[in-house]
C-alpha cells in the first residue's frame, strides 16, 4: 500500500464505505466514518470499520454515498480538507460534472469504482474481504494530479483489489455493458415472477436464482445509477429490443429453428468472453454435482474430501430448497481434475453426478 498512511475518511458508511473501512482496518489504517444517517456510522464503528471521531486531518477521503449526492460531497470535502478525494460511485461522468459546477480546482480529485458489491445495502452487509481479488477502476480526469492518482491506486491495492485505469467516458460505456444492463435484465426477468402462481414458483431451480439474484438490489440506488448512465445504456437496450423482436418473429413461425439457434449461440459466444475470477481469462470449468444431506457438518466434510482428491475447487453453487432433506452442491473444477474428484468423493461415500 506504500504511500497510503491514513487517516482515511469514509463518507457514506453503507455497504461499500463500511467494507472499505473493514479492509483498511486489517492493515491498521486509521479510518474516520461519516454518514448522514448517524445509525449507519454507529453500526459501522461497532463492527470495526473505523471511528466516528478522528482528530487528525485525513490524507484521503473516500466518498461512498449514492451517485446523485457524490458531486456535492466531493466538492465539500475538497473545500474542507487538503486531502486527496476519491469516490466509489458506479458511474463516473455525473459525479465529475456535478463536482465541476461546485469546485474550481479538482486536481486533488480522482474518480474510482470497485467492481465488487452485493444486492444488499447498509453497513451490516459489509465484508472486509469484499474487494479481495476484485477489479477496481480508476478514472483520472484531465486535471487529476499524478500524486492523487497514485494514492487512489494505493487505496484499491490496500483493499485487496487489482486496478485498471480508464477514462471517465470509457468507464461508463464499459459498466453500462457489464453491470447496468445485466441489472436491468435481471430486474425485468424477476418482475415477471410477481404475479406467478405458487405452483409455478415451486419449480424454481438454480437457473432462475442465478438470473434474479441481483434483481434484489436497492431500487432507489439503481434508479440513480441507471439514470446517470442513460446515454450508454440506451444503445444497448435498443440492441436488446431488436434481438427480442427477432426472437418474437422466430417464435411466431412454424419452424423457429435457425433464427432462434443463432440468438442462443450468440449468447454462448458472449458468455465465454466473461473473464474468470481475479480478472484472469475465462476457462471452461467442469461441474461435479454432489448430493449433500441436510445435517450439520456435511459441507465441511465435503470440502475436506474434495481437498483430499487434490482438485482445486474454482467455484461452487449450492442449491438447497427449504424443506428438502438433501441439497445439491455443484463443484466447478478445471478440466482434468473432475475424474479424480469424482473418484475420491465416490470412494468416500458421496453420491456424485456428472
Ligand atoms: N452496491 C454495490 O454493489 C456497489 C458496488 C460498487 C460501488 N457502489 C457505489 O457505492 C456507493 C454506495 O453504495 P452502497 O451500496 O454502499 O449504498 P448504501 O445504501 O449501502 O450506503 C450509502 C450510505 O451513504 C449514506 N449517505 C447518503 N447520502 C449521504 C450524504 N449526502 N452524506 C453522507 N452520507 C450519505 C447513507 O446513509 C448510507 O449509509 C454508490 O455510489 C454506489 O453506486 C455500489
Ligand atoms: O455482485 C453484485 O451483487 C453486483 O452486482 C456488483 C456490481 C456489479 O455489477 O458487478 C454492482 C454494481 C457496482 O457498481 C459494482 C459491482
Amino acid at each position: 500500500m506504500s504511500g497510503l498512511r491514513g487517516p482515511v475518511r469514509v463518507v457514506g458508511a453503507g455497504l461499500i464505505g463500511t467494507s472499505i473501512g473493514l479492509a483498511l482496518a486489517r492493515l491498521g489504517v486509521v479510518v474516520e466514518l461519516v454518514d448522514a444517517n448517524p445509525d449507519n456510522a454507529l453500526m459501522a464503528e461497532r463492527i470495526g470499520a473505523g471511528s466516528r471521531l478522528v482528530q487528525i486531518e485525513p490524507q484521503l477521503v473516500v466518498v461512498a454515498v449514492p451517485p446523485d449526492h457524490v458531486g456535492a460531497v466531493i466538492a465539500e470535502q475538497l473545500a474542507q480538507t487538503d486531502a486527496v478525494v476519491t469516490d466509489a460511485a458506479s458511474v463516473k461522468s455525473k459525479p465529475l460534472t456535478d463536482a465541476r459546477l461546485l469546485a474550481s480546482d479538482l486536481s486533488r480529485y480522482v474518480g474510482s469504482h470497485p467492481m465488487a458489491g452485493s444486492e444488499r445495502n447498509g453497513p451490516l452487509a459489509a465484508r472486509a474481504d469484499l474487494f479481495d481479488g476484485a477489479t477496481w477502476a480508476i478514472t483520472p480526469h484531465s486535471s487529476s494530479s499524478p500524486e492523487a492518482v497514485e494514492l487512489v491506486r494505493c487505496l484499491a491495492e490496500a483493499c485487496g483489489a487489482r486496478t485498471v485505469e480508464l477514462s471517465v467516458e470509457d468507464h461508463d460505456l464499459a459498466v453500462a455493458r457489464v453491470s447496468h444492463l445485466p441489472q436491468l435484465m435481471s430486474s425485468l426477468a424477476a418482475g415477471t415472477l410477481v404475479d406467478a402462481p405458487n405452483s409455478h414458483l415451486q419449480l424454481s431451480g438454480q437457473g432462475v436464482r442465478d438470473v434474479t439474484r441481483i434483481a434484489a438490489g436497492d431500487p432507489g440506488l439503481w434508479t440513480q445509477i441507471v439514470s446517470a448512465n442513460s446515454a450508454a445504456l440506451t444503445g444497448l437496450l435498443e440492441q436488446i429490443r431488436d434481438e427480442l423482436d427477432r426472437v418474437l418473429v422466430a417464435l411466431g413461425k412454424e419452424e423457429a429453428g435457425d433464427e432462434l439457434t443463432s440468438v442462443l449461440a450468440r449468447g454462448v459466444s458472449g458468455a465465454i468472453r466473461v473473464p474468470g475470477k481475479h480478472g484472469t481469462p475465462h476457462i471452461e470449468l467442469v461441474s461435479v454435482l454432489v448430493t449433500i444431506p441436510d445435517r450439520p457438518g456435511q459441507l465441511a466434510r465435503l470440502f475436506n474430501d474434495a481437498a483430499a482428491s487434490g482438485a482445486n475447487v474454482e467455484d461452487l453453487r449450492i442449491d438447497h430448497s427449504p424443506g428438502r432433506p438433501v441439497g445439491e452442491v455443484e463443484l466447478l473444477v478445471k478440466p482434468g481434475s473432475d475424474d479424480q474428484l469424482t473418484e475420491t468423493l465416490t470412494a468416500r461415500g458421496w453420491v456424485v453426478h456428472r
